[in-house]
């Protein structure tokens, strides 16, 4: 190896073959973990965009009962993991209170 190459992260197997899948479907992980990145970054910009407008409204900064769906239908969807899951995206949006 020279001394300007990048370290690659092991496959954990000694098989070309499966080390060569394995990267594929490394590619395809890396390109989701991006999306979900981006995705979770919009949405909480957004969730805080809509508080500061309904608070400059006169509103309430949270509304519970609209939570109260999302965590349902994460709850649903993906079983308890989907609870947890809606709880850090909902705190996510919510900022500084
Ligand atoms: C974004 C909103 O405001 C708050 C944030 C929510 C969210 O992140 O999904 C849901 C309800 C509100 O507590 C909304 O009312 O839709």
């Amino acid at each position: 190896m020279s001394t300007n190459a990048v370290a690659q992260p092991t496959t954990g197997t000694e098989d070309e073959a499966a080390a060569a899948r394995i990267r594929a479907m490394r590619e395809r992980i890396d390109a989701i973990d991006t999306a979900l990145i981006e995705l979770w970054q919009e949405r909480a910009n957004l969730s805080q965009q809509v508080g500061a407008t309904r608070v400059a409204s006169g509103g309430t900064r949270l509304v519970l009962s609209r939570e109260r769906e999302i965590l349902e239908k994460f709850r649903s969807e993906l079983g308890a993991d989907g609870t947890q899951l809606a709880l850090l995206i909902l705190r996510a949006g919510r900022g500084a209170l």
